[in-house]
């Protein structure tokens, strides 16, 4: 079992990655040939992996919902570094989040169209 700090040294560490991957050949490297694919190739991914996470739920089955959804959060940390964003912006904004209830953050995002 991973603990908090390992998590995030994992996603920091698979970023890292990802970083690296953009200059790398893409006949060697899924995630060079995807960024060299271009945006919509990376978002059918993501509209194909969460498909995936759904169907895995729908058939009941948690260990085949956890591998898609690894797919799934691998190809969402693609895009943001493709996005020129990363992991930390993604658990900021969750810590940011922490201890308000949904509600309350639901309304204060509607305040604020
Ligand atoms: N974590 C992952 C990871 N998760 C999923 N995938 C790839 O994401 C794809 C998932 O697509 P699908 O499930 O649709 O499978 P598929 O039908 O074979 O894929 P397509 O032909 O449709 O693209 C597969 O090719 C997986 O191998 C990943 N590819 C790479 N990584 C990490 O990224 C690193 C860099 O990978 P490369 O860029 O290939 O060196 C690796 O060392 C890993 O740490």
């Amino acid at each position: 079992m991973v603990d908090k700090t390992e998590s995030n040294d994992m996603l920091a560490a698979l970023h890292e990655v990802l970083l690296q991957r953009r200059d790398a050949d893409p006949s060697s490297s899924y995630a060079a040939s995807l960024y060299s694919k271009g945006l919509d190739a990376i978002l059918k991914k993501i509209g194909e992996e969460a498909t995936e996470t759904v169907m895995a739920a729908k058939d009941g089955d948690p260990k085949k919902v956890v591998y898609e959804v690894a797919d799934l959060w691998f190809h969402t940390m693609l895009l943001l570094v493709q996005q020129g964003e990363s992991p930390q912006s993604v658990i900021d904004e969750l810590a940011r989040r922490m201890g308000t209830s949904g509600i309350d953050e639901k309304n204060a995002r509607n305040q604020n169209k």
